[in-house]
């Protein structure tokens, strides 16, 4: 039998991506149709890392394919490839970096930084180029979280540095540029300066995502990093109790007022099980997290159990995405990482899309 455009396109646009709730025709993902006689071949481009979806990805779209009565050979290849996405108004994008998301958090100990480095593994384990900017002044912790405390970025012309790397990651921290236990009295100005300048001077190399670990709270130091670096999105992460909730909000407020999207919320230490007897216990609250989602129309990107694996692992520089990749935990910073990198690839739809060009040849 002989096939026809139509009936490919038909087929394809039945198909919903479990990723994004859309069709891959109309998320202008299909590129390259072939259709000669009974066989098709196209290749599939995600606009988001998913390595370890291609496969399954492939399976849905060759399983509908299969269905059409006749169909001969069926060749799909799934690829994900990150683009660069709008930023703030005015300011310009960085050299070597396609987007930036700013982790922060309303305030202290929250679990911001924890959160920010398992989110940048788990985009490099769907195949993204990742770099994680520890802009933390007050207590940087990337260097130990990554096993890299005590080294120095190299620096070949005396202006710019090399960042370190740590399991795949482009890492910088003011950590690694200041003397371990050396109190660091940071006035504003003198803050902004030191980050925007790290920021500037570290060579990044050709990175699909920047997180940046922002310093907690909504002073005049964050909302300066937040109009002056070109952020793509930003991520809120909170406990799940009212105080923690009230200053998450600022925060929100903050990115609101610079024009910086919020990607979603992250509620850390939502819920502790016991490790002896398995009963499950809301230490902080229950459902905070969420409710502020539903109160300002933002998506709740997930939450992470009080457990003692993730600081464990995490303090002794191997945190759970890459010392548990199979674990239950890892799997829900990977969902998170998946809804986060979904939302930034939504943000350029209208940008940059072409229509899948399908062409047609005779057998
Ligand atoms: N879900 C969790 N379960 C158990 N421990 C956690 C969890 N999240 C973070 N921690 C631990 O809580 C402590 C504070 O976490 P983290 O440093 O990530 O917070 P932070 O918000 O970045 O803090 P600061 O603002 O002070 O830098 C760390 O010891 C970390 O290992």
């Amino acid at each position: 039998m002989s096939l026809d455009q139509q009936t490919v396109t038909d087929v394809l646009k039945q198909v919903i991506d479990p990723n994004t709730g859309k069709d891959f025709v109309s998320a202008r993902s299909v590129r390259n149709v072939v259709v000669k006689g009974a066989d098709v071949a196209f290749e599939l481009e995600l606009g988001y890392p998913a390595k370890s979806q291609h496969e399954p990805i492939r399976a849905l779209l060759a399983d509908a394919l299969a269905a059409v009565p006749g169909i001969g050979r069926v060749d799909i290849k799934v690829s994900s490839k990150v683009v660069a996405h709008s930023v703030q108004h005015g300011v310009k994008l960085l050299p070597g970096v396609r987007n930036i998301i700013a982790v922060a958090s309303g305030k202290g100990g929250v679990g911001k930084s924890t959160t920010s480095v398992n989110l940048a593994l788990a985009l490099s384990a769907e195949g993204a180029r990742v770099g994680i900017l520890d802009a933390d002044i007050y207590g940087p912790s990337q260097p130990q979280m990554l096993g890299i405390g005590g080294q120095r970025p190299k620096s070949e012309d005396g202006k710019t540095m090399i960042p370190l790397e740590a399991y795949g990651l482009q890492a910088m921290s003011i950590g690694f540029l200041i003397e371990q236990d050396t109190p660091m009295v940071w006035r504003g100005p003198m803050a902004t300066q030191a980050l925007n300048q790290m920021l500037k001077d570290t060579v990044w190399d050709d990175l699909d995502y920047l997180i940046i670990d922002m310093p907690p709270g909504t002073g005049d130091i964050q909302l300066t990093l937040s109009q002056s670096v070109p952020v793509t999105g930003a991520v809120i992460v909170t406990t799940p109790q009212d105080i923690a909730l009230l200053d998450a909000r600022k925060g929100l407020k903050m990115f609101e007022k610079v024009g910086v999207p919020i990607l979603g919320v992250v509620e850390n230490m939502s819920i502790h099980i016991c490790s002896k007897c398995g009963h499950e216990e809301h230490i902080f609250g229950q459902g905070g997290g969420e409710k502020m989602c539903t109160d300002f129309n933002i998506p709740f990107l997930g939450a992470l159990p009080l457990d003692i694996q993730i600081r464990s692992e995490a303090d002794s520089g191997a945190p759970t995405v890459v010392s548990d990749p199979d674990g239950r935990i890892a799997a829900i910073y990977k969902q998170i990482a998946r809804k986060v990198a979904v939302r930034i690839a939504e943000k350029s739809k209208d940008m940059t899309h072409k229509f899948p060009s399908i062409v047609i040849k005779s057998s």
